[in-house]
Parts: structure tokens; sequence; C-alpha cells
């Protein structure tokens, strides 16, 4: 019997995140990628977690998974999963969590299928070994899996280099939702592709969790895309959250100027064409004092340059 199986309430959250701690340890020092983060997911909503690279959206995800090694260490906050505690399951338990609970479409997923096995026995081999079909049975749901994400099931028979980019990625993805799991993390799963096909996969996805019902983590750093997928959102920062709002609202009208910054930064994905822009004027996000003002009761990351030296170089370039 699964996590969620045994104990996901109506209404408990999917997920629910409290002060999440992690740091990578370093020879002198440590560095503290997230930072006492703190969200929930219910059950059937997309929520987002936005912000540039090196923001600790990634390490976040892969502390869910249980997937950090050395030198990453949670340093505090709890992960609890359907109201279990996810940092204290068991190897058994771990490998059913991932899978059936839980899966994860990583930023180079469509890179990561097995290179000489066919995409119908890779399917296959989630069934068998997860799942317990026998083959026939498995092959029968793969291609139902495939016909679900719009490829032909004949290319059960193909292997991945005959496959596209975006067919490769609608595989993977297909692969993710196999065991139907209750949370789907999808980290940057469209970033190797070209807009039009970025566009395809997102309507996939969408349609996908509409079918099957799904929670899905979407992590992104692309606002745009964020936007339009997710119901809800937060906006990280140096390892922080600095903003948590419904998306729509988010586009209507940011709260944190960091939000403001990175929604003037791309373009819109629908709509007519606007200017975009960098940091707004007058805006030093080393100036703990500046960021209060500019969002008062909405600032809850003080962030110092010497905390996150990465993403004071990203924002000062943005905005020479
Ligand atoms: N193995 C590691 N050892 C040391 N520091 C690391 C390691 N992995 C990540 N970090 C640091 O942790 C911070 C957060 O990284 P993370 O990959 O989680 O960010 P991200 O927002 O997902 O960025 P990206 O979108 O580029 O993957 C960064 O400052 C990064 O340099």
């Amino acid at each position: 019997m699964t996590v969620s199986q045994t104990s996901l309430g109506s209404h408990l959250p999917v997920l629910e995140i409290k002060d999440l701690t992690v740091k990578y340890r370093g020879d002198t020092r440590s560095t503290t990628a997230v930072d006492r983060v703190s969200f929930s997911i219910g059950a059937g909503e997309i929520f987002g977690l936005a912000g540039e690279s090196g923001c600790g959206k990634s390490t976040i995800a892969n502390a869910i998974m249980r997937l950090l090694r050395d030198p990453a260490e949670i340093a505090g906050g709890s992960i609890r999963f359907g109201g279990s505690d996810v940092l204290a399951l068991g190897k058994e338990e771990l490998r059913r969590f991932r899978w059936q609970d839980v899966a994860m479409v990583f930023q180079s997923a469509m890179n990561s299928l097995n290179p000489v096995m066919t995409i119908g026995d890779q399917i296959v081999d989630i069934f068998t070994t997860h799942a317990g079909y026998s083959r026939k049975e498995s092959l029968r749901r793969a291609a139902e899996l495939l016909e679900l994400v719009r490829i032909d099931p004949a290319r059960l028979k193909s292997y991945p280099h005959q496959l596209s980019g975006g067919m490769r990625q609608r595989a993977v993805i297909a692969m993710a939702v196999a065991l139907k799991p209750s949370l789907l993390i999808l980290d940057e799963p469209t970033t190797a592709l070209d807009v039009v096909v970025q566009q395809e996969i997102m309507a996939q996805i969408k349609d996908l969790q509409h079918q099957l019902g799904f929670s899905v983590l979407f992590i992104t750093h692309d606002m745009s895309l964020m936007v339009e997928l997710s119901h809800r959102m937060a906006v990280m920062y140096g390892g922080r959250i600095v903003e948590t709002a419904k998306s729509r609202d988010i586009h209507t009208a940011p709260r944190h100027p960091y939000t403001q910054a990175l929604m003037g930064a791309f373009p819109p994905l629908t709509g007519p064409r606007v200017p975009l822009t960098g940091l707004a004027d007058g805006v030093k996000f080393s100036n703990i004092a500046d960021l209060r003002e500019a969002a008062p009761g909405h600032f809850v990351a003080p962030v110092s340059p010497d905390q996150i030296p990465q993403a004071q170089v990203a924002l000062e370039g943005a905005h020479p």
C-alpha cells in the first residue's frame, strides 16, 4: 500500500513543507541553498516554484524526492506527504514513494532515456518492476500511456534517437505518470525545447493533470510559463521564498519588487508585445530597507549579498 493510499485525507494538503533548510557543506564553510522554506500543495493543485538559476528550486525538488547526496544535507524543517514524514521513510517505503506517490521529470529528462532500449521496453520495465504486471499487461498499458500523450503506440518499438526532442520529453512525462502518482514534480520540463514544442508539452501536462487529477510542483525560471500553467506559485530568491500568491494575482499585481522584476523580464506568451524590463528603477536588492518599503508586509526574506553572492551577481548584471 502506498503512502497516498494509506494517509491522504480529502482535506490534507498532498505535500506540506515547513521551514526546510538545506546546506551544501564546503571545505571551509557551508552554503545555505534553501533557507526556511515553507509551502504546501493541495490535491489537484498546480503549484509553481519560480526564481532565477541558483535560487534553490532543484534543491527543494531533490529534497522532496530524498535524492540529495553529499555534500548536501537537510539542516532543518519537515517534508510531509499525505501526512507521512518523507524524511523518515525507510528504504522500501521510499522505493514505493518515488514512483507511486511522487514522480519527477528532471531538467534534462529526455536525454536520460536509455539509448539502447526501446521506448516500449523502458515503459514495460516500470510496470513489471513497480506494479508487478505481466509483460503482456505491461505492454498493453504502455501503449495506452503513449496514446495518452498523443504518441502513436507503434513508437513503442522505437529507440530514443528515433524520436524528436518533444516526443522524447512526452514519453518521459508518460513514464512519470505511469503509476498514477498523486504528485508530479516537473523541474524545468521544457527548457531544452523550442517555444512551439514547449507550448505543446505544457498543454499536454494541463490535459493530463485534468484527466488524472494529480497535483503538480512545477519548477521554472520562466515567469510567463509559470503564470500560464500554475494555480498558485512561490517566488524564490537566494534560497528563500519572497512571495506566495495565486498565479493570476502575481500576473496582474506582483507585490514583491523581486517578483515585479522577474515578471518584467519575460515576454507574455499571449497578448500584445510589451517592452521587457530588468529591475525596477531605484530598487537595489541588496538593500533590505528598500525592499521592505517597496513591499510592506510582503517582504519575508532578508537577503544580504554575502549570503547569496551568485544571485547578487545575476541581479547586478540585469541592471547595469
Ligand atoms: N552539489 C552542490 N554542491 C555545492 N553547492 C551546490 C550543489 N548543488 C547546488 N549547489 C548550490 O545550491 C544553490 C541552489 O542550487 P539549485 O540547483 O537548487 O538552484 P536552482 O534554482 O534549481 O537553479 P537551476 O535552475 O540553475 O538548476 C546554488 O547556489 C548552487 O550553486
